[in-house]
């Protein structure tokens, strides 16, 4: 059949009209992706701290504003100090979720460029992201003690890669976001929406859980605790406007185990008390969340539990 000869349907021509594509977020450590990707998407899907490191999934947020459907993957920070196999692992994930994306947004500060910047630059500019856009973020714009030497500083960006966007900015901050949308938009092919309207995620709410948990142990350990630490949902139960959740954060060394209860278990309250309020507002349901810490004795290695962290 040729296509090109025959009339397009009603309904095909309705269609046409909705965009839709997948956004990457890309960049060194720190940058700000998770924060832009919250503040683009307008609800906290990804989790952020001063930690590096702490986005160790690809997650995907959505938003769809008008006729246009944004499908953004956030990535891990490029990470080459140490080839452990998680990093090899995260560069590996920052590769595969660049292949198949519609346009890129290359996060940097705002006014810095320095070597893990160009290292995740020289990974869009591989043979299979001809062609593809790519568009500077310069975030943390309010960061920049002198606001005029942006200019400067953008021209030489111009000279390292041919960006086809240059968008100086703030993720805190409402006006910059918008307007940020409306600048990747004309980025999306026109094609149907991937997702319901008011899709914000692909992720469960069972993932959420154990992500809001991992961020709240990590922001009140502070640097004491190794990465290798995990949260595992034992249970998850929804009734109505309630969820029933258990959990357990997974510990290498019984010292970690006294670090995350801290004393009187005052530690491991807070940790509970400050995710179970986040999911509560998140779905807008009451939380009932009981955590447990255990120390891990092997069964990391055992291939259903490391499916449950994940981590496939
Ligand atoms: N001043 C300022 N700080 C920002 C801005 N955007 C993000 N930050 C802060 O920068 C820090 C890092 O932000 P994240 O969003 O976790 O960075 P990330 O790039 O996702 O980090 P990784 O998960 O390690 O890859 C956090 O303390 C944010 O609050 C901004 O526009 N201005």
């Amino acid at each position: 059949m040729n296509t090109d000869t025959d009339p397009a349907p009603d309904t095909e021509s309705e269609l046409s009209a909705q965009r839709c594509g997948l956004v990457a977020i890309v960049g060194r450590p720190n940058v700000g992706k998770s924060t832009l990707l919250n503040a683009l998407v307008g609800q906290k899907i990804s989790i952020t701290s001063n930690k590096a490191q702490t986005t160790r999934h690809r997650i995907t947020g959505i938003r769809t504003v008008g006729e246009a459907q944004f499908v953004f993957v956030d990535t891990p920070g490029f990470q080459d100090k140490h080839a452990t196999a998680l990093n090899r692992t995260l560069n590996r994930t920052v590769l595969s979720s660049l292949g198949d994306v519609d346009v890129v947004l290359f996060v940097v500060e705002a006014g810095r460029f320095g070597l893990p910047d160009a290292k995740v630059l020289s990974l869009l500019q591989a043979e299979s992201m001809q062609g593809k856009p790519v568009l500077l973020i310069a975030n943390k714009l309010d960061a920049l003690a002198r606001r005029q030497d942006v200019l400067p500083w953008l021209k030489q960006m111009q000279e390292r890669h041919a960006f086809a966007e240059f968008v100086p900015m703030q993720a805190t901050r409402a006006a910059d976001i918008e307007r940020l949308l409306g600048i990747v938009q004309p980025y999306l092919p026109e094609q149907p929406w991937f997702y319901e309207e008011d899709a914000l995620t692909d992720r469960s709410e069972r993932f959420m859980a154990a992500e809001m948990i991992r961020e709240k142990l990590f922001r009140l350990t502070g640097d004491e605790l190794p990465y290798s630490c995990t949260v595992v949902i034992d249970k998850f139960q929804e009734e109505g406007a309630l969820r029933r959740i258990a959990a357990t954060i997974v510990v290498e060394r019984d010292a970690h185990k006294g670090m995350v209860i801290g004393d009187g278990g005052e530690r491991l309250k807070r940790i509970g008390s400050e995710a179970r309020q986040e999911l509560e507002r998140l779905w807008d349901a009451k939380v009932f969340l009981e955590l447990w810490v255990k120390v891990r004795s092997g069964w990391a290695d055992d291939e259903a539990h490391l499916r449950s962290y994940g981590y496939e």
